[in-house]
């Protein structure tokens, strides 16, 4: 079906609100907006659906939010009896329309006679994933779109380990979406009644306690804490989202005293109001807390996402100033100390591994494998870094000490499959008690890092292409870089290329080909002749290009001036 006849369906179908259908008459004439969103349906993506919010099948909304409820409910009915009691834990952010979409999805599984735990009210990924670990839930639901601007909203399927849907299942509910009517083939039922009836159970604080008693095990060395607890002053912001209860709280459980926060962005609200985004990887989100910072004279600040899986810092260097830390320099800073700490603690695992995504510093791989760790990569998305770690967990080949992103996710433990901004804030908060005993900064950690490991900078940029037209771009720009190679970058010659769709590496001085483990994602990996990674790749959750610069060399002045050097080049080559 055509867009106009996709939008004349929506126009005339009863199930619209008035509301709704007022805002589609709206579009009457505008054929580039009836294009957007009815083109296509909304796909599942890095992490699931994710689209901005609005009447339309391109959009978040009640519709396409019960096709892909009702897509899940036919997978989990696929599995029998057994696994519809098991059920869905079903958790939600802060985000506008979060908990109608949260009460809608609980409503529908209950209606197709699967069992719901649901949350009273908004709780970070993390716990989610916790929940159907522990609970034993064959599936979960987070209704959110983590980091993204607030017209966003998502859904975010898990599958009974408490990682996001493998795509074998991804598949079932896409194929299960799009063969379904979603006005008429949507089952669903009152929510009240479903609570009535046993069908939906609402839950609260006593999941909390569960997590926040696992977490707190994990804390590796409460002793410097307990040294440093007295002045060390820490400002936490929760963006307006999911962390703003359990962070603070596990600050204080691990012995902190001084744990402000940010009282304007405390206020849950879905239109973020004190933020342009709110994805802590943008400092602009942290100028209200690094003001408060100053006034009181602060030593660490943390921030975390709506949905409270990603985690960022700014931090007091030595010279006063607040400097943020990439989530590449906290993942290479965090696999320092938790090694560290497990060798002084003799408790380090026979086979120990980190792992990693292929767009996550180098410098990892070299922190790892010089203390005798191995480091895997994975494609972007916490879901294929679960993945590995049930691997591992199933084949007994190693044993994970930590996983993360350069987009500011962490994990450690077994706890939760997803990153998780909670146990992330807390080892950050040690491990810059750590350093305070040591009298460094965590600023100063990452220096004396780069002494001993050598220097790495890294950079991406986001090449933002939206729309209809921005999606047909993405797919001829990596299409043209697949047809003609590139030879040079910045004028540095390529040394050999990964496409990490075919799995196929091509030197580029002979043309030799080798074919590489990691393969099935639309990935452009370069390798420059003087060390540099350029990788070209759509991101999978936003309208975006990205394109990740990762050098070493042996001064700071090196690594940043090739970073300078090849930004611009990209900036041409990516248009
Ligand atoms: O680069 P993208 O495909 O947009 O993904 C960026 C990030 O998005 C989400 O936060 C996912 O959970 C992450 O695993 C992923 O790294």
């Amino acid at each position: 079906m055509g867009y106009m006849e996709e939008y004349r369906k929506w126009m005339e179908s009863p199930a619209l609100t008035e509301a709704e259908h007022a805002e589609l008459a709206a579009l009457e004439g505008d054929e580039k907006e009836i294009q957007e969103r009815f083109f296509a349906p909304l796909s599942f993506g890095t992490a699931g659906l994710r689209g901005t919010l609005g009447v339309g099948l391109y959009k978040m909304n009640r519709f396409t939010v019960g096709a892909a409820t009702q897509g899940l409910a036919n997978l989990i009915k696929q599995y029998g009896p057994r696994a519809m009691q098991r059920g869905v834990a079903i958790a939600c952010d802060s985000r506008i329309q979060s908990d109608e979409f949260s009460h809608l999805a609980a409503s529908i599984l209950a209606a197709n006679g699967i069992n719901v735990i649901e949350w009273e009210s908004l709780r970070p990924v993390p716990v989610l994933s916790f929940t159907v670990r522990t609970y034993g839930t064959l599936a979960g639901v987070m209704i959110t779109a983590s980091h993204n601007p607030k017209e966003y909203n998502g859904y975010k399927v898990y599958w009974e380990d408490g990682a996001q849907l493998p795509p074998k299942e991804a598949d079932v509910v896409a194929k299960e979406m799009g063969a379904l009517d979603m006005f008429t083939e949507v089952k669903t039922m009152d929510h009240q009644e479903a609570v009535d009836k046993g069908l939906i159970k609402i839950i609260g604080p006593e999941s909390d306690e569960i997590y926040l008693r696992q977490i707190q095990k994990m804390c590796i060395n409460p002793d410097c804490i307990a040294q440093v607890a007295d002045d060390f002053k820490i400002i936490y912001t929760p963006f307006h989202g999911a962390g703003y209860k359990l962070v603070p709280e596990i600050l204080k459980r691990i012995g902190y005293k001084n744990v402000i926060c940010v009282p304007e962005q405390m206020v849950i609200d879905g239109n973020f109001p004190t933020v342009k985004s709110p994805n802590p990887e943008n400092k602009e989100g942290f100028n209200i807390a690094i003001e408060m910072a100053k006034e009181m004279g602060v030593d660490l600040i943390i921030g975390t996402d709506p949905d409270s899986d990603r985690c960022g810092t700014v931090l007091k260097s030595s010279t006063g100033e607040y400097v943020t830390l990439s989530g590449n320099q906290m993942g290479v800073l965090l696999i320092d100390y938790i090694i560290t700490a497990k060798k002084l603690t003799n408790t380090m695992p026979p086979h120990p591994a980190v792992l990693k995504s292929v767009v996550s510093t180098e410098m990892a791989r070299k922190v790892a494998n010089d203390n005798g760790v191995e480091c895997f990569d994975t494609f972007t998305g916490f879901k294929f870094l679960a993945e590995k770690i049930k691997q591992f967990e199933e084949t007994g080949s190693h044993q994970y000490l930590f996983a993360f992103e350069e987009s500011y996710g962490y994990l450690c433990g077994d706890h939760a499959r997803d990153k998780d901004a909670v146990i992330a804030s807390m080892l950050i908060a040690e491990m810059a008690a750590y350093y305070r005993t040591k009298g460094m900064t965590l600023y100063d950690a990452m220096q004396d890092m780069y002494k001993r490991y050598g220097y790495y900078a890294e950079e991406t940029l986001s090449i933002v292409m939206p729309g209809v037209s921005g999606l047909t771009r993405m797919a001829e720009l990596m299409k043209e870089l697949r047809e003609s190679p590139l030879k040079e970058v910045g004028g540095t010659a390529v040394k050999d290329v990964r496409d990490l769709q075919t799995g196929i590496q091509t030197e580029l001085a002979t043309g030799e080909t080798t074919e590489v483990e990691l393969k099935g994602q639309n990935v452009l990996y370069y390798d420059l002749s003087d060390g540099t990674s350029f990788i070209i790749r759509p991101s999978g959750t936003e309208p975006k290009v990205k394109v990740y610069i990762m050098a070493n060399g042996a001064s700071k002045e090196e690594v940043d001036a090739k970073v300078e050097k090849y930004a611009a080049a990209a900036k041409e080559i990516v248009k």
